[in-house]
């Protein structure tokens, strides 16, 4: 692992980082915040939307001053393995900037976009290895793209993720036009393989009941509300398999880090109660 910078900030350390990671065969780089404090620290792990880095959110939420607060190390991944040898699109909704957090069986893709075993294995051996984290306190949000990937990661990783919530997340690839496309290309025409990508088909088939509730912030002024996002399938899902939700809807804001950076505090805020020692 190799530390390309060091910030001091808010009585804390945000280091941005680079490793060989196994399962994309690529260089990958990734930040995290380490507050002050004894630890081992409770992780949060934020998941990134299409065309993101791992510099969108550390640069623009704003989250590390109420985490060093709450003594929660935070942990951002890339959105996709990059590089020359690796497939691309020439769309911002496929490939590099876009991996959606599968391991896509599909070539050109399955050779370097296997997104969920990054984060899932790599990202938590990195952080376990090198790091002063608490294993057994990690949970998982992110945004748009990223908000499926938190949403999907946690029920399908229960083991690993203890708490989970998203900004504007893409409810269900199965139902949008964003996930069409990637889910496709990644895995194939038979959409029974998109079924565990699919946060509302999980939901419904009862994969967040270890969840004591899920928090979803969503702007209405956000330009992909009704034709990619469709909050509405994740409060359906959760109404049908009696899963507690909290989808808070807000007047005026749309999809980008200006509402995230309104409302992270209160996402914190909700992992660090569920991942109190
Ligand atoms: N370029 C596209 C939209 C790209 C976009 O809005 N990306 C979002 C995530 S969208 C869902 O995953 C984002 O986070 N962008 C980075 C940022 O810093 O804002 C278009 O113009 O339609």
């Amino acid at each position: 692992m190799e530390v390309t910078a060091h910030h001091r900030l808010f009585g804390g350390d945000l280091k941005f980082v680079r490793h060989e990671a196994a399962s994309t065969g690529t260089s990958m780089a990734l930040s995290v915040f380490v507050p002050d404090g004894e630890g081992p620290h409770p992780v949060l792990v934020w998941l990134s939307g299409l065309t993101c880095t791992a510099n969108n959110f550390t640069e623009k939420a704003g989250a590390y001053k109420r985490a060093a607060e709450l003594g929660l190390m935070i942990v951002a991944p890339d959105t996709s393995p990059r590089g020359d040898g690796v497939a691309n699109d020439e769309g911002y909704d496929l490939g590099q900037g876009a991996g959606f957090y599968v391991d896509a069986t599909e070539a050109p893709w399955a050779a370097h976009f296997q997104m969920e075993s990054y984060v899932t294995k790599d990202v938590l051996s990195l952080i376990a290895e090198h790091f002063p984290a608490d294993m057994t306190r990690v949970g998982i949000s992110g945004h748009s793209m990223g908000g499926h990937g938190a949403l999907t990661l946690a029920m399908n990783h229960p083991h690993h993720f203890k708490s989970m919530s998203a900004f504007a997340p893409i409810a269900s690839p199965l139902n949008c036009p964003w996930g069409q496309k990637a889910l496709t290309a990644y895995l194939g025409e038979d959409r029974t393989a998109w079924q565990r990508h699919d946060a509302a088909a999980l939901i419904a088939q009862g994969r967040a009941s270890g969840f004591d509730d899920i928090l979803i912030d969503q702007g209405l002024g956000d330009q992909f509300l009704e034709t990619q996002l469709k909050p509405h399938l994740l409060e359906q899902a959760a109404s049908g398999a009696g899963q507690k939700i909290t989808v808070r809807r807000h007047a005026g804001y749309d999809h980008s880090y200006y509402f995230i950076t309104s409302f992270i505090d209160d996402h914190l805020a909700f992992h660090a109660e569920r991942l109190k020692g």
